[in-house]
């Protein structure tokens, strides 16, 4: 059993006086996919929201690596090597590929960012050819490969990353979910939110699955792709009493 990347212990969070996280505890692994699966509206993004600093801790903990890092601002987050690739397009779309890479650098100084480019080029040759194309022009798949690429230059330890496949083809999808494979064999941890359930459960480890902002379920992904109640779980018709009661 690898190491704890991530612990939420008993977090409340929201919006306002709207709470969506509702003492939600959960631990996922280091160098491991863990899936946030759920309802609509179950708290999935605000989970990573929440973790990136964006959202307040009303009563809880969170810990990274063992260190509480409840109160941090994203900035510090950052730094201590958590990135996030949030739903939707995130690019400035009328500057450069190689513009908007500097952008995502911009946390670590001009040279160092200017070091680290071409690392982060050698996994996306897509993007090196269209280096200095706008990157409104990209695909869409070409445009995530940018927003991940540019979470990357961070050299993140951990990557928050919502609903990858939104607007994507299979075949792009199959690309982005590959990558993920390959960053978490490296050592990466990852926390995903992703609606496409069947396919992200196969690159996914461990699968957790949130209700009314708790978690009802977590286990091997492997265990919940031969599941019977997997089409419930994510419809949010809920679990049976007893599978319920040994979640974790
Ligand atoms: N900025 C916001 N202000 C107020 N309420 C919000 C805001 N963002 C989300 N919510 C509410 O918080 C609840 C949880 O939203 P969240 O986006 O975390 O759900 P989710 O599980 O990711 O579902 P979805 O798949 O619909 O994105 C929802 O009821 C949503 O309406």
């Amino acid at each position: 059993m690898s190491e704890t990347a991530i612990e939420f212990q008993g977090v409340v969070a929201g919006y306002k006086d709207f709470m969506i996280l509702n003492e939600l505890s959960f631990q996922a692994r280091s160098g491991a996919i863990t899936l946030l699966l759920g309802p609509n509206g179950a708290g999935k993004s605000t989970v990573l929201k929440t973790l990136f600093g964006l959202l307040k801790v009303r009563q809880g903990k969170i810990l990274l690596h063992g260190e509480d890092i409840t109160h941090s601002s994203a900035r510090e987050l950052l730094a201590r090597g958590i990135a996030f690739v949030p739903q939707g397009r995130n690019l400035f779309g009328q500057l450069t590929v190689y513009q908007n890479l500097e952008l995502g650098g911009i946390t670590l100084g001009m040279k160092t960012t200017h070091e680290r480019i071409p690392e982060v080029l050698d996994r996306f040759p897509r993007l090196k050819e269209r280096l200095h194309s706008q990157a409104s022009t990209l695909s869409g798949g070409e445009q995530k490969q940018l927003e991940i690429g540019r979470a990357l230059l961070l050299r993140p330890s951990v990557l928050l990353i919502d609903e990858p496949s939104i607007g994507l083809s299979p075949q792009i999808v199959a690309g982005v979910f590959e990558l993920l494979r390959q960053l978490t064999a490296q050592g990466l941890t990852v926390l995903m939110v992703e609606q496409n359930v069947n396919s992200a459960l196969k690159i996914s480890d461990d699968a957790l699955a949130l209700a009314s902002g708790t978690c009802v379920l977590h286990k091997p992904a492997a265990e919940l792709l031969l599941d019977p109640n997997i089409e419930r779980l994510f419809l949010g018709a809920g679990l049976p009493a007893e599978e319920s009661s040994a979640a974790v």
